[in-house]
């Protein structure tokens, strides 16, 4: 028999059947279309959602309430393009999670059906340069996608040039009130646009000289007649990553390229990235600025309600949630995403629990579940150094140590390190340590006078305890910490 209690062949042996569901059961019961009501239960509830897809990030809204002014300045900007002018470049910043994205996408669609409307060429494209983060990449993205778009121009025409030449063919005045006064000429032009598509070589994602894939970018760009958007989002994160000679040469292009335009807009949560630019960088992308500021609780209030009225049932939620939600966010910095997803949550948790309606109280289990799952996120990902600091920490608090000095930290840390065989780093760095778990909101550092024995720091943990000393055990190498109690027991015998 095999180790999983079959037969080798997936089939459960004879012992098993007896005890188990077997396999030969569960294919009859199907069979059936009868189910065990492992999912009845849940589906019995009555719905809380109505359409949850709503509240999720990747939901595009068709309406953005107190955007307007910010939407209509971007508009205002972009309308050269569909005159067949260059827009001037745009630089849209503010905090997270109020809207830039949501806004910019949005004006990128109107202006794009606009042009269809108008037969006006003009095209946006985004890039995301948290995950396209270097000058290959972003050249090499935006050269492809004007290839595609080139070949299937080129495609159309030929469809087009082959009737011609087949009708002009039977009778030669149907080229008249054409652009081409013979066969021939028509002839021409499809050798040429054959031509063209033979030499249109996509850019592989490795590679190349980078400027190679410049040039064929540009010639991609230029190959037809169009002003052209590029949104680069999170743009500081392509600057922090790979410098400004993308935006260098992105900005310069207009004056050499022939037949197109293109206008730049950046969005970024981070408006100091333009002190690493090139100052003519900096005043190009620059021309102009839209700040998007924090929504307030009122506001955050409008959007949650927009679009609650689409994504729960009718009557699903108390009076007080979408206030409590919109307040909550409001304090953390006018956040609507994180607004959306307390509400998502609360829902979310409304649904597991069976209720029938979703609470206050769900509502504030939502935003200590999130905040929860943020803390585990950033104690996973802390570096090995600073996670044993606040392992130091925590077994000094769960020893009943109050007022923990950077002193008492940097024993206890000395002996984990020991413990576990890692570098021990001088008082002053894990004082830095400290300092930097407090900046993420992990632990609570004062600076307190201890009139003239100086200054010290008292610090205490922020973060719930054992969940956190659970995500830094999970570590493989502070898992290595079998019993760490004496450390701390050591410290009241010294
Ligand atoms: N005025 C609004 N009306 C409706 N939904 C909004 C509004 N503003 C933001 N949102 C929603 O909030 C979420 C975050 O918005 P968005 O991604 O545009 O923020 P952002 O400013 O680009 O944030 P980040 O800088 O983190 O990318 C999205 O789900 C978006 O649909």
């Amino acid at each position: 028999m095999s180790p999983d209690g079959t037969d080798g062949t997936g089939r459960a042996t004879g012992d098993e059947a007896a005890t188990d569901v077997s396999l030969d059961e569960v294919v009859l019961d199907e069979e059936d279309g009868d189910s065990r009501g492992l999912f009845d239960d849940l589906l019995s509830g009555e719905p809380i959602f109505e359409n949850k897809e709503v509240l999720r990030p990747s939901y595009t809204p068709h309406e953005l309430p107190h955007r307007t002014e910010q939407i209509n300045q971007m508009a205002t900007i972009l309308v050269s393009a569909l005159r067949g002018e260059t827009p001037s470049n745009i630089l849209i910043y503010g905090k997270t999670g109020t809207g830039k994205t949501a806004s910019a996408k949005f004006v990128s669609q109107e202006l794009e059906s606009t042009s269809q409307k108008y037969d006006v060429p003009c095209e946006v494209e985004y890039i995301n340069c948290e995950v396209t983060d270097t000058q290959y990449r972003v050249l090499a993205q935006l050269a492809n996608k004007f290839i595609e778009k080139n070949f299937s121009v080129i495609e159309d025409e030929l469809d087009r040039l082959e009737d011609l030449r087949t009708r002009a063919g039977d009778a030669p005045n149907s080229l008249s009130d054409t652009e081409f006064d013979s066969l021939d000429a028509v002839e021409e032009r499809i050798d040429q646009l054959e031509t063209d598509r033979e030499e249109m070589e996509t850019v592989p994602m490795t590679g190349w000289p980078t400027d190679r894939v410049y040039s064929t970018f540009f010639d991609a760009v230029d190959y037809n007649e169009r002003v052209v958007v590029i949104m680069l989002d999170e743009i500081d994160k392509l600057v922090e990553k790979s410098g400004d000679d993308t935006l260098y040469n992105l900005s310069r292009m207009n004056s050499e390229l022939d037949n197109s335009r293109i206008s730049i807009m950046g969005i970024s949560n981070d408006l100091k990235f333009t002190d690493f630019l090139d100052p003519r960088v900096k005043s190009s992308l620059g021309e102009e600025e839209i700040v998007f500021p924090p929504y307030d609780a009122n506001q955050l209030r409008d959007i949650l309600q927009h679009r609650a009225d689409v994504a729960f049932k009718d009557g699903a939620l108390t009076d007080d949630v979408i206030p409590l939600c919109a307040a909550f966010a409001a304090q953390e910095h006018g956040d609507a995403r994180r607004a959306l997803d307390l509400l998502r949550t609360a829902g979310e948790l409304a649904e597991r629990g069976q209720a029938d309606t979703v609470e206050e109280a769900h509502v504030r289990q939502a935003q200590d579940k999130i905040e929860l799952d943020r803390v585990v996120e950033v104690v996973r990902t802390l570096p090995t150094q600073s996670k044993i600091v606040l392992f130091a920490i925590i077994l000094l608090e769960k020893n009943g140590v109050h007022n923990i000095n950077t002193g008492e930290v940097f024993n206890i840390y000395k002996r984990l390190c020991e413990e576990i065989d890692a570098d021990i780093l001088t008082q002053r760095r894990v004082t830095d340590l400290i300092s930097e778990l407090d900046m993420l909101g992990i632990v609570n550092a004062v600076v307190v006078s201890k009139g003239r024995y100086g200054r010290t720091k008292e610090i205490s943990l922020s973060v719930p305890i054992d969940e956190t000393e659970a995500v830094l055990l999970s570590d493989s190498r502070l898992g290595d910490i079998e019993n760490a109690q004496p450390f701390v027991q050591a410290r009241f015998d010294n």
